[in-house]
């Protein structure tokens, strides 16, 4: 069996920045990866660049575009040079704005919403059947500059409140010590994660996302739960 080979559930890491990361995280199985396009990030990522690393990756892990609020301006250049399969909007974009948005680019949309408290999910209400999938991210802590990858996380427990039909990622905080427990109580269909696999802002650590996949396989696979060698 190849050890990398995908997990029954998607992993997607974002937020990369070099052809090493990108070219480490398809070997690993990474089902998404996601390049961020937002000036106060230490993740920011120029559109040509990002289009040169995803070369690394398309075709074999889907190709994602991290917007916030952008305008029609942004968007196009990202789509133009990026090629992107999906754009995760991970701002207030109204539900209309989605709709919209789907309408010009004709591309999938994840939309992410941060939660805190039960009340948080019932935001998504609007946007069902617009979005095509939805990101539960952490509320970012106070004086965060940043709507995502601040490695906090929220309650999972929440998830338990979500309709079944609902296809989601779970994301915030995630690393390789509770990707296992954060697998169990939620049974998310897709897990996202950006600074537990980094040495500092922005930098991504092929160590630790080595340990990630294989925490992450631990906890999907039985088989190397058990110490299989098939
Ligand atoms: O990661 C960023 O810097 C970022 C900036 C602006 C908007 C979204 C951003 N990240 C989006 C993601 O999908 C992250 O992976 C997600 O927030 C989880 O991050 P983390 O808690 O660090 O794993």
């Amino acid at each position: 069996m190849n050890s990398n080979a995908r997990t029954n559930i998607d992993i997607k890491i974002c937020g990369l920045k070099t052809r090493e990361a990108v070219q480490r995280a398809i070997d690993l199985g990474a089902s998404h990866i996601g390049f961020i396009f937002f000036e106060k990030s230490p993740r920011n990522i120029e559109p040509a660049d990002a289009a040169e690393l995803a070369e690394l990756a398309r075709g074999r892990a889907k190709i994602v575009a991290v917007t916030v609020n952008a305008d029609n301006d942004e968007l196009d250049e990202i789509v133009a040079l990026l090629r992107p399969d999906i754009l995760q909007l991970h701002g207030g974009e109204s539900a209309e704005r989605v709709l919209t948005i789907k309408a010009v680019y004709g591309l999938p949309v994840m939309k992410a919403f941060s939660v805190r408290e039960a009340a948080d999910l019932e935001k998504i209400d609007a946007y069902v059947g617009i979005a095509d999938r939805f990101l539960f991210d952490a509320k970012p802590p106070v004086g965060s500059d940043l709507p995502g990858g601040n490695g906090v996380s929220f309650d999972w427990t929440l998830m338990h409140a979500l309709d079944g039909n609902v296809d989601y990622m779970l994301s915030g905080g995630l690393n390789k010590d509770n990707v296992g427990e954060a697998i169990a109580v939620t049974r998310a269909p897709g897990i996202d994660i950006s600074s537990g696999v980094e040495s500092a802002p922005g930098v991504k650590d092929i160590g630790r996302m080595e340990e990630f996949f294989a925490a992450v396989r631990r906890a999907t696979d039985p088989a190397v739960a058990a110490g299989s060698r098939m």
